[in-house]
Order: C-alpha cells, then sequence, then structure tokens
C-alpha cells in the first residue's frame, strides 16, 4: 500500500445491475427493504448479478491482553482471555455455537495472549507479538515495530482465509479490558473526549465506570498529537490484537473481499483502517448494533447501518455470525425470487 492510496471500491456496474434486478423482482418495490440493499451490495462486492450464494464464510478471533485490564476497567480478570482461547479451539464458546448452527468457518489467534497457552496448537501460537499489550493511560500499548508485526500478522491471516477460499469474512475480538483501547481508538478518530465513547464493557458498575472513563482520558491525553495519524495511534493507544484485526480489515478491502464487521473491536478496527485506506469500509457492513455508545459513534461516521439490533455486548464476531442468515437471505431473494415482467408479460 502506497501513502495517499485509496481503495478500489465494490464494482458499480454491478450495484447498478443488482438494483435494476431488485427493482424489477415480483415484489412491491422497495419490499424487500433492508434485505435488497443488502443484496445489492454483496452482488458489488462479487462483480456478480444475481450474487453467488455464500457457502464459504470464515471468522477470525484476534486475541490478546491488555494492560489496562490490571488498572479496574473490567467486570473480570485477565486470565479469562487465555481461558476463552482455550475455549475457542475446544469448540465449546458463545461464538461457536452460533458459527456452528450457521455454517462458519471460525478460527482463533493468540495476537498478544498474556499467557504460554501450553497444549494449545501451534498454529494458534504462531502469531504471538507479545503477552499484553502495554497499559495504555501509563505508557504506549506497542512498540512501532509491534505495530507493523501485528499489522502485517492481520494481514496474513487475512491473505490464507482468502486463499483457501473465503467469500466473505468476519472479524472477532477476545480480550478482558479491550473495549477501553477501543474507545480509545474511536476517540482518536473521532476528536471526541473520553465521556462520549467510554461504555460499560463486560458489565462494569458506576464507579468502575467513572474510572475506566478517566484511563481512557488519560490515555487520550497521553498520546497527544500522535492521535492525528492512525498508525502512531494504534501504537500509542490500541494493542497487538486490535493493530492485528486493523491489518486483515485492510487487506480484506485491498483483496476485493466483503468483511462482516462485529461488535466495538472490530468496528472501533474498521473506523482505523478507514483511516489509513480512505475507501475501505465500502467493503465492510456490520452484524448488529453492541451496546456500546463508541460502536454506534463509529458507525455513523462510516455510514454503515448495523443489520441486527439485538442487545448483544459478547464479542468473539458473534454478532457477525448471528447475521449471516440475513446475509444469505438477501442473497437468495435476488437469485431465486421471479421477475414481475415474468408474471405479467407485456400485452
Ligand atoms: O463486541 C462488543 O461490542 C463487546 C462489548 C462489551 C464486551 N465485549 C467483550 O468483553 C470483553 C471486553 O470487555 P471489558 O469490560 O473487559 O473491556 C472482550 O472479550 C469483548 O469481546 C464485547
Ligand atoms: C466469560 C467471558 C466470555 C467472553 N467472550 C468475550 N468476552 C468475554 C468475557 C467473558 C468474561
Amino acid at each position: 500500500m502506497i501513502d495517499g492510496a485509496v481503495c478500489t471500491p465494490p464494482d458499480p456496474a454491478a450495484a447498478a445491475a443488482a438494483a435494476e434486478r431488485l427493482a424489477g423482482l415480483a415484489t412491491p418495490a422497495g419490499a424487500l427493504g433492508r434485505l435488497g440493499d443488502l443484496g445489492v451490495w454483496l452482488a458489488a462486492t462479487q462483480a456478480a448479478v444475481p450474487p453467488e450464494p455464500l457457502i464459504d464464510i470464515r471468522l477470525a478471533i484476534f486475541a490478546g491482553d491488555h494492560g489496562v485490564a490490571q488498572h479496574g476497567v473490567s467486570a473480570y480478570p485477565p486470565a479469562i482471555t487465555a481461558a476463552m482461547v482455550r475455549t475457542f479451539v475446544a469448540g465449546r464458546a458463545g461464538v461457536s455455537a452460533l458459527a456452528a448452527a450457521n455454517g462458519v468457518h471460525v478460527r482463533v489467534l493468540d495476537i498478544g495472549v498474556d499467557d504460554e497457552l501450553e497444549g494449545v496448537p501451534a498454529e494458534v501460537q504462531a502469531w504471538k507479538v507479545r503477552r499484553g499489550s502495554g497499559a495504555i493511560h501509563l505508557e504506549d500499548a506497542l512498540t512501532p515495530g509491534e505495530t507493523a508485526q501485528a499489522l502485517d500478522a492481520g494481514r496474513a491471516v487475512a491473505r490464507e482465509e482468502i486463499g483457501a477460499g473465503a467469500q466473505l469474512l468476519l472479524s472477532g475480538d477476545m480480550g478482558i479490558g479491550n473495549t477501553t483501547p477501543a474507545a480509545a481508538m474511536v476517540a482518536a478518530a473521532l476528536g471526541l473526549p473520553a465521556a462520549e465513547v467510554t461504555g460499560r464493557g463486560t458489565g462494569v458498575d458506576d464507579a468502575v465506570l467513572a474510572h475506566k472513563l478517566s484511563v481512557v482520558q488519560q490515555a487520550l491525553d497521553r498520546a497527544g498529537d500522535r492521535l492525528a495519524d492512525p498508525v502512531d495511534t494504534l501504537t500509542a493507544v490500541s494493542s497487538a490484537d486490535l493493530a492485528a484485526t486493523v491489518g486483515y480489515l485492510l487487506e480484506a478491502a485491498e483483496s476485493g473481499v466483503p468483511v462482516l464487521l462485529d461488535g466495538l473491536m472490530s468496528v472501533a478496527c474498521a473506523l482505523t483502517a478507514e483511516r489509513i485506506l480512505p475507501g475501505a469500509a465500502a467493503w465492510f457492513a456490520a452484524g448488529h448494533r453492541s451496546t456500546e455508545p463508541a460502536q454506534s459513534l463509529a458507525l455513523d461516521k462510516l455510514g454503515i447501518e448495523p443489520v441486527l439490533d439485538l442487545g448483544l455486548r459478547l464479542g468473539e464476531g458473534s454478532g457477525a455470525v448471528a447475521a449471516v442468515p440475513v446475509l444469505r437471505s438477501a442473497i437468495a431473494v435476488l437469485r431465486d425470487v421471479a421477475l414481475l415482467s415474468e408474471l405479467m408479460p407485456p400485452s
């Protein structure tokens, strides 16, 4: 990617042809609502009208620990991160059940878990950049070299999944404390204070929320002018796993493969990817609206309306996986519904 590059958008001719097909279906004009819009978007990303059915959908879960988790910002202890990585491997997490129900392939990557993860398959651990990222209110999350390494790791994961045949990529996260750096990334991108982006994450009470807000603001103040640059923002206030997610999203957009985003972490990384490569967001849809305020703010900025609004705040890619049947339905109607002209031939 060259500095100043702009992302090639999904195929406008396919979008126009899909919109024309949608308008000609044996349904009242506009009756398919957002299903119609999603079908048109998928046709444009595939450059195919009607779009091909989605049979190969792949989720990558980027896992890492966060120094701030040792400073009272979460409702749960950091040890949960490694325990959940083992649970993904065992296929027993919330997202595992959703993925199995919806035919989505799941892969978990240890980018920055603060644990040796003994006994966990080597292909999960091969991506580790460091054990835990810096406590962003006190120190940088990463060195510039680690940021570059994490971006490259995420890009490599996307390349592998695309090479293996992915038609649609999903992005997921796992990391106790990660709603703190993700909120800081959104604040940096939008020029907002901590008070507007900080949410309850795993469900913190009012006292912890007030402390978390001050941690986010301290991180923003500490980073200062560096927040004007998206890569410096990653180094200062994100983490290895979030930087890797940004790399994954950049590679997908540059390769012309659509992505279904999840909650706050996924969308904060999409916003950062759009800062690095303007136009990248045209390749992204959002599976759901999270309860985190920063996710909605970031979606608004990206001009993306989420598919579902179920009050989910699990992460793991769960809200993206839950929306997969809607995307498949959007394709089915564009493929299988008769044209009104077939029912009522012109006399
Ligand atoms: O996806 C979301 O929007 C979301 C909202 C709240 C919590 N989470 C999950 O909960 C963890 C982070 O919450 P916290 O309170 O530890 O920062 C992390 O593992 C996320 O996957 C995820
Ligand atoms: C149990 C548990 C599972 C999770 N999955 C994503 N974030 C999580 C946080 C906790 C605490």
